[in-house]
């Protein structure tokens, strides 16, 4: 993307984290160094010490989620083949648990797309409603009807089925006992189960009150009473005509299918045809035989306040959603139930600026430490794969300038830079004497930050080979990430700006050349190593790649060439076309101009040959294809390259002698 403003991770969407830090009585809003924007959570006051809190919240996200994908069949024909009901199926909880993490991680005000290229409703309609369900108002579904008019796309489902095993299930109580591991209640419209209203536990408190106990939402009708009398259960939909009455043997369960029946992939009899009544027609669905194209499910969802910190528990079968239970259920994994409350406290903590305005939000504490748990047990995995290998670079990595590169204590743990497994660090690069060249040597303006903005992936700074451009966003992000004990796991940032070059002429007075990513973005700073050549010298160099001085058909532009530094130069490609090249050169957006070397007799370009003719190409269509002159580049293959780039030891340029050939 080129983009200064860019950080690319890798997490399991569902566990993406927080970034959250806390911070007691001990920052002034001068030393809140996070882009407000950015972080969401608002600094402290002017001069005043307080508590603040600091979190990575977004303002946009998109969970365009794993699906199904029968939306691509068109283009995946294989899909024909490998799809079944099953897979939509199996993915309808990772959806809602990437969907709940997307939202958690939105500022409020801000806005989240969900979605797929799948037409399953139970990945789509039924995953927005549990989302909507589970943000209990403080998310809506966004009605975009009026925008993209030309985007053809029908309304959201209110009502579908769900196919398990051959067989169409119109309500959660259609699904078989040994089913309800894999069919959830969320995946169908009402997203309803069995309402609990008593617990076993209080069942047997109320034994010696009743021989008939009356009970919600029982997870399990074939449950018996156990002191032996009847269980009378009730569905939750409100439809208290369906009632079920179980006695010791299990008999009079007249809506539960028999065993017989699931096998033979028979419909269920029912007239339960479910409808929710959440305004799921805001959904957009896009169907291929509209427009042409694949079949997509997009819905815009806005986040109007934090979420309730009971929004992400898990779903124990029978508990009605809302409820905290006390406990987690001990049928629900360790390591979920420790992943889930992190979440509830991580939008916990999201609360604390309303709860500044309100007073009504409370930090539930112990969700607070579950998360603190999560954390270190996350990390002591971490740490058992990485300890050996990184302790060492721990050590070398104490760094007191920089707050990127300190190793760090976090809850009493250290934190080891670059500790992800098989992604390299991230390492603020603050050698000033080769800042200090850099900037120097091609005159890059004040304006220009380079101190602070500049990372590496190399923790040893006498061998960085690139150099890449971050912006104050991007540093803001890495700070809080690092603070935090570097929990993001960071495969890409920011723009590749410099690059290690020697040559075999000899060595320049500055080490790094200036990447083409980074050309565009720095271009406007530099006044030193530049040149302005005229269209047909421009070519020249694109087409042939090296040029000596004498050979320029603009023999100023020759002599300014041979003044320069050996190194790294810039070429731009004169405004005024085929003028001669002028004493300032006026750089804006739409300036052409390319990385070169100063040699000793010639001028070399530092662009591939692939890139070189691209260019060629790009510059005959906006120059017009009345340029007869922009043709082709030839393969000047032969010959030893003068630039050798020391990254990957590939040829940069041409060799001299196909200067010749000009
Ligand atoms: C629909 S695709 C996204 C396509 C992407 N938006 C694009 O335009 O190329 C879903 C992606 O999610 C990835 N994925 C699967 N499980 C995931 C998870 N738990 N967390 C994050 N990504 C996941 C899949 O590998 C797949 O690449």
């Amino acid at each position: 993307m080129c983009s200064a403003n860019l950080i690319v991770t890798n997490h399991e969407a569902q566990h993406f984290p927080s970034c959250r830090l806390k911070s007691v009585g001990l920052e002034k809003s001068k030393s809140g160094s996070i882009n407000g924007d950015l972080i969401g959570n608002p600094q402290p006051g002017e001069g005043l010490e307080e508590p603040s809190e600091r979190t990575l919240l977004f303002d946009r996200v998109l969970c365009d989620v794993p699906c199904s994908g029968d939306g691509t069949l068109r283009k995946a024909p294989d899909i024909w083949r490998k799809w079944n009901a099953g897979l939509g199926n199996g993915l309808h909880r990772l959806q809602v648990q990437i969907a709940m993490r997307g939202l958690a991680l939105l500022k409020v005000g801000g806005r989240m797309v969900y979605s797929t290229c799948s037409m399953n409703p139970v990945e789509n309609e039924a995953v927005v409603a549990e989302v909507l369900r589970r943000c209990d108002g403080a998310v809506e579904l966004v009605d975009v009807s009026g925008e993209l008019p030309q985007l053809v796309r029908r309304s959201g489902l209110d009502t579908w089925k769900v196919r398990d095993r051959g067989m169409w299930l119109a309500s959660y109580k259609d699904v078989p006992k040994y089913r309800r591991n894999a069919i959830v209640p969320s995946m169908f419209p009402s997203g309803e189960t069995w309402e609990e209203v008593e617990t076993v536990s209080d069942v047997q408190k109320d034994i010696d009150r009743s021989d008939n106990i009356i009970e919600t939402g029982c997870t399990n009708l074939n449950e018996k009473d156990p002191n032996g009398g009847n269980v009378v259960c009730e569905y939750s939909l409100g439809h208290t005509e369906n009632h079920a009455t179980t006695n010791d043997s299990g008999e009079d369960m007249s809506i539960i299918e028999e065993p017989d029946n699931h096998s033979s992939g028979k419909d269920l009899d029912t007239d339960d045809i479910e409808f929710s009544c959440l305004p799921l027609e805001h959904c957009m669905r896009i169907l291929p035989h509209d427009q042409n194209s694949g079949a997509f499910f997009i819905a815009v969802l806005h986040k109007l306040s934090p979420l309730p910190a009971v929004s992400e528990k898990p779903r124990i079968s029978g508990n009605r959603r809302g409820k905290l239970p006390d406990k987690l259920s001990d049928k629900t994994n360790p390591l979920e139930a420790i992943l889930i409350q992190g979440l509830v406290a991580d939008e916990s903590l999201d609360l604390g600026s309303s709860e500044k305005e309100t007073s009504t939000v409370p930090i539930d504490v112990s969700m607070e430490d579950a998360s603190n748990e999560i954390s270190v047990k996350e990390n002591e995995l971490e740490d058992a794969i990485v300890k050996d290998d990184k302790l060492e670079e721990a050590k070398a990595c104490d760094d007191e300038k920089s707050g990127l590169e300190n190793t760090k204590t976090v809850k009493g743990r250290l934190q080891i830079q670059g500790k992800w497994r098989g992604v390299d660090p991230v390492v603020l690069f603050r050698d000033d004497t080769t800042i200090n060249s850099i900037r120097n040597f091609y005159g890059v303006s004040d304006l220009f930050p380079l101190d602070g903005h500049l990372v590496t992936r190399n923790s040893d700074a006498h061998h960085v080979k690139r150099i890449y451009y971050i912006s104050r966003s991007v540093r803001d992000v890495l700070k809080l990430n690092f603070e935090v004990g570097q929990q993001l796991k960071i495969t890409s940032v920011g723009l590749k700006m410099f690059e290690r070059q020697t040559s075999k002429e000899g060595s320049s007075q500055c080490a790094f050349r200036i990447s083409s990513e980074g050309l565009p973005l720095l271009l406007p700073y530099i006044s030193k190593q530049i040149l302005s050549a005229s269209l047909v010298d421009f070519e020249h160099l694109l087409r042939y790649r090296t040029i000596k001085f004498a050979d320029f058909v603009d023999g100023t532009l020759g002599e300014k060439a041979s003044k320069l530094i050996l190194g790294c130069c810039v070429v731009v490609l004169n405004k005024a076309g085929d003028q001669p090249s002028s004493e300032t050169i006026a750089v804006d957006a739409s300036t052409i101009a390319i990385g070169c070397w100063k040699g000793k007799s010639s001028l070399s370009v530092m662009v591939s040959q692939i890139d070189c003719q691209e260019m060629l190409e790009r510059l005959s269509v906006r120059l017009g294809s009345g340029k007869g002159s922009l043709v082709q580049a030839t393969n000047h293959g032969s010959g030893d390259a003068n630039v050798v780039d020391e990254d990957d030891g590939r040829r940069d340029t041409k060799s001299i002698e196909d200067s010749e050939k000009v």
